[in-house]
């Protein structure tokens, strides 16, 4: 064994809060990239350590563009953070993914335009693998907890990771779906995926699905009330799946098989005499592994 877990979540559209921690407490966490998208709820759940954040804040005040990623990242980090769920709603590319199921990603395209991508810069370079941009062991575990809560699951899938704030074209749409090879759409994952990365988290998205986006001849325009139909019909499934994390995660854990927690070990290009000292302190809670 080789340290404590941590669980962080991240609540995507209609989850907001969730219950059952104990000593629960909504914490404010400064970080040198901003204010987080809220507190933090933190507490202990089957004895293992939790985070909550809600991506959008509660009310739902940040819009995909805005959601501050970097100092979400960094704030989950800072807790002691060591392994993340991300919970989102998505559009679906395929008929067998119906609206209700859970999706665990495990490929991304990123077609994001408007957002800080890395927590790295002039002053201290860094360029971390992708390739996998998800974590095996975690997309096992939520998968598991996924079907544990009584959701049809589908293990892998490729989530398109558009700007937004509107939905898709129907050109883009089956762009996406006939020629990319796409299965999912959604507007928060990236760079939120690969700021975990950067910062050694390990980094699970379970994408539940709303809507067919707007290929689907028999379903037309994505309609978003029906969007928040379907958002509350699921959200007791993703509650029931953060509640059987601890029990998968167990207190412990070893290093990451898939190597997330040591994502930085031969990254950083900056020479040690060239890197900017107020660059590197800004990354005292990411980097600080390497950068000491
Ligand atoms: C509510 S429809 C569009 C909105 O929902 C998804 O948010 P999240 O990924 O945080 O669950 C999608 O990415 C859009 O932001
Ligand atoms: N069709 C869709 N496109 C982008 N984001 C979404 N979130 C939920 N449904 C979506």
């Amino acid at each position: 064994m080789t340290g404590t877990t941590m669980i962080g979540v991240i609540g995507g559209s209609g989850l907001y809060e969730i219950d059952g921690l104990e000593n629960a407490s909504w914490q404010r966490v400064e970080t040198p990239w901003g204010d987080p998208s809220d507190e933090i709820l933190t507490g202990t759940l089957g004895g293992v350590p939790m985070a909550f954040l809600p991506r959008h804040g509660r009310g739902h005040v940040w819009s995909p563009s805005t959601v501050p990623y970097r100092a979400n990242i960094d704030a989950l980090k800072r807790l002691g953070v060591t392994d993340i769920f991300s919970v989102s709603a998505c559009g679906s590319f395929r008929e067998n993914m119906a609206p209700g199921d859970f999706v665990i990603v495990d490929q991304f395209i990123d077609r994001t335009i408007a957002r800080e991508k890395s927590f790295f810069g002039p002053g201290c370079v860094a360029h971390v693998s992708v390739a996998h941009p998800t974590c095996e062991r975690l997309g096992a575990h939520a998968a598991a907890a996924a079907r544990e809560a009584g959701a049809n699951v589908h293990e892998g899938g490729t989530y398109l990771a558009m700007e937004g704030p509107q939905f898709s074209t129907l050109a883009e749409s089956k762009l996406y779906r006939d020629v990319w090879g796409c299965d999912v759409i959604g507007m928060t994952n990236m760079p939120e995926a690969k700021l975990a990365r950067e910062a050694e988290i390990c980094y699970a998205s379970v994408a539940m699905v709303t809507d067919y986006d707007s290929w689907h001849p028999d379903h037309g325009e994505v309609d978003i009330s029906e969007i928040i139909a379907t958002l509350g019909a699921n959200v007791a499934h993703a509650r029931d799946l953060v509640a059987a994390l601890p029990g998968r995660l167990g207190g412990e854990r070893d290093l990451c098989n898939h190597g997330c927690d040591r994502a930085l070990d031969h990254a950083i290009m900056t020479a040690p005499g060239a890197r900017d000292p107020a660059r590197v302190a800004m990354l005292d809670a990411v980097a600080g592994r390497v950068l000491g």
